[in-house]
């Protein structure tokens, strides 16, 4: 779940709710901008069964940028696609030194298969599919990206963020997505719990309900 709120209480309150019922803890780029590393500290601290992404989205200075969070418990920190080569190196680089993962996120690559090659190559841990909140808003999604970075086989892990919610879930883990990130249709439900619990289970293969989902259930 993408905690996107800029207040850290309110956060730290949400992430309590959430936390049974998801992965990971996402803390989004405002947040930890807003935030700093003491947020890290103290959702690491209470939520010692969940993992923690810091959505850094990194520019440059990647290894001196990211160390810290891997220090303080981040298990998966990422980096932009369209920052140089060296940059994302860098977080690489870090992340194994710590036993962690890097995820590298395609927002705004021009050219996303020849990037996406060429950070597994580097030994990437994960791909980070994006339709950022910005083009949410101009109507874009991410589900072509998501067919186009599926079909290259590079065996990475993808993630997949933009506007997911329960109703398009099970669309984006049968395309090939290993991490679903939700965060507005999780904030934004009237009971968080209940949102992320029914995303959850749906991203770990079950059914979306309705006669299809149940027929589906009886022959699995
Ligand atoms: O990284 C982000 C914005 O840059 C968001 O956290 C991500 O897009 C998930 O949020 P939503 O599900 O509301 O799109």
């Amino acid at each position: 779940m993408a905690l996107d709120s800029l207040d850290f209480d309110a956060t730290v309150a949400l992430a309590t709710k959430v936390a049974p019922h998801v992965d990971i803890l996402e803390i989004g780029t405002p947040c930890i901008k807003h935030n700093g590393i003491k947020l890290l500290q103290t959702l690491r601290a209470k939520f010692p069964n969940n993992k923690i992404l810091v959505d850094l989205k990194t520019m440059d200075a990647g290894f001196y940028e990211a160390e810290p969070f891997y220090k303080a418990g981040a298990d998966i920190c990422t980096v932009l696609g369209t920052s140089d080569i060296g940059t994302i190196k860098g977080v690489i680089d870090v992340a194994n030194k710590y036993g962690k993962k890097a995820q590298i996120d395609l927002i705004n690559v021009a050219d996303k298969k020849a990037r996406t090659q060429e950070v597994a190559k580097l030994g990437a841990h994960i791909i980070g599919v994006h339709t950022g909140l910005d083009q949410q808003a101009a109507g874009q999604t991410p589900f072509g990206d998501l067919a186009l970075v599926a079909g290259l086989n590079l065996g990475l892990e993808i993630s997949v963020a933009g506007g997911v919610k329960a109703a398009t879930t099970a669309q984006v883990r049968d395309a090939g997505a290993t991490i679903i990130v939700a965060g507005a249709a999780i904030y934004g439900a009237a009971d968080p719990a209940a949102a992320a619990a029914e995303i959850t289970a749906i991203a770990h293969g079950g059914s979306t309900g309705g006669l299809f989902g149940w027929i589906k259930k009886l022959f699995s």
